[in-house]
């Protein structure tokens, strides 16, 4: 069972232009004028007004238009959700592009899948035996910096994000994380060692958490959970496996609202998401 709480009571966010509401695209039910028509001299006005409308509709998108985000994916293993962010970044659903695949295990399943799709993949970081392979943190900052990378997003990247890096991309780097932060995170708690604290702690609710990356680990602002049920006899694999299903709508869901700008900052720092379908609420 998943459940998501909608918020729409009043925020107060920090001062700054408000950002007028863009006009919600043309739809029937919001668009179409549903009065009788009394003559041809009416029914030409209609079609007047209805194209200035639209006109007017299609200028203020216009003007609104919001850029396509460039996005760099950090991983250490399989890629599932590298994988769907891929999938929604090529099917429209993410105003995003994919211009880079960092790993710290260069024949991992996510860099097999980045380079059969034409990503570049880099290594972070160096290994520790003597290799010239590898960026170190500086390098690895100018090179999302000469790729315009807009957003770095860690999907099952088992290393420490280097304060550099942290520093150069504030606001911008999110983390996927397999239960309900801030319980069962930090320092060696990742994959299925998750699942197994979960379970022999006796929650009843597990689930995904993506938050943004600060200097530490699973410590930076919570942006979005979703809650799955633990039942009483899940093996940590059957915990895992409902855990991932609904890590991937999320992160896909974040993804989007990342790259259509939005992600909302409440003055008390706790980031909201807008509602796409009514600007209004936030969750
Ligand atoms: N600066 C940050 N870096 C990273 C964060 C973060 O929040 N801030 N999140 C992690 C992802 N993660 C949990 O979501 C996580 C990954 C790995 C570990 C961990 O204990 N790693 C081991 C090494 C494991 C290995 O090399 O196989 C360790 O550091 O000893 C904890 C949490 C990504 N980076
Ligand atoms: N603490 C970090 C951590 O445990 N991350 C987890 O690694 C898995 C990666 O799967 P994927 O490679 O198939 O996306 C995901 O379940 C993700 O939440």
């Amino acid at each position: 069972m998943v459940s998501r709480v909608l918020f729409s009571g009043q925020l107060t966010f920090p001062a700054k232009p408000p950002r007028e509401t863009p006009i919600a695209p043309l739809t029937p039910s919001r668009n179409v004028l549903s009065f009788p028509l009394r003559s041809s001299v009416d029914r030409f006005a209609m079609r007047i007004v209805k194209a200035a409308s639209f006109t007017r509709t299609v200028a203020k998108v216009d003007e609104e238009a919001i850029s396509r985000k460039k996005l760099a994916v950090f991983v250490s293993g399989g890629g599932s959700n590298f994988k769907k962010i891929h999938e929604g970044c090529i099917g429209g659903s993410v105003q995003g592009d994919l211009v880079l695949l960092v790993t710290n295990k260069k024949d991992c399943g996510g860099a097999d899948y980045a380079r059969s799709n034409g990503i570049p993949v880099l290594l972070f970081p160096k290994p520790k035996r003597e290799s010239s392979d590898g960026l170190s943190p500086t390098e690895l900052v100018d090179v999302l910096r000469e790729y315009g990378v807009d957003f770095v997003l860690l999907a099952g990247y088992l290393k420490l994000i280097p304060a550099e890096l942290v520093k150069a991309f504030p606001k911008r780097i999110l983390n996927i994380h397999p239960a309900l932060l801030p319980a069962f995170g930090g320092k060696g708690l990742y994959g299925m060692r998750v699942h197994k604290a979960v379970l022999a702690s006796g929650a009843r609710y597990s689930g995904p958490t993506i938050h943004f990356v600060d200097e530490e680990y699973d410590t930076g602002r919570i942006l979005a959970q979703s809650a799955v049920r633990v039942i009483a006899n899940d093996t940590p694999e059957e915990l895992a496996k409902r855990v991932l299903d609904e890590e991937h709508k999320l992160y896909v869901e974040v993804v989007a609202a990342i790259c259509e700008e939005r992600i909302k900052w409440r003055e008390d720092g706790v980031p909201l998401i807008q509602s796409k379908d009514n600007p209004d609420d936030y969750y």
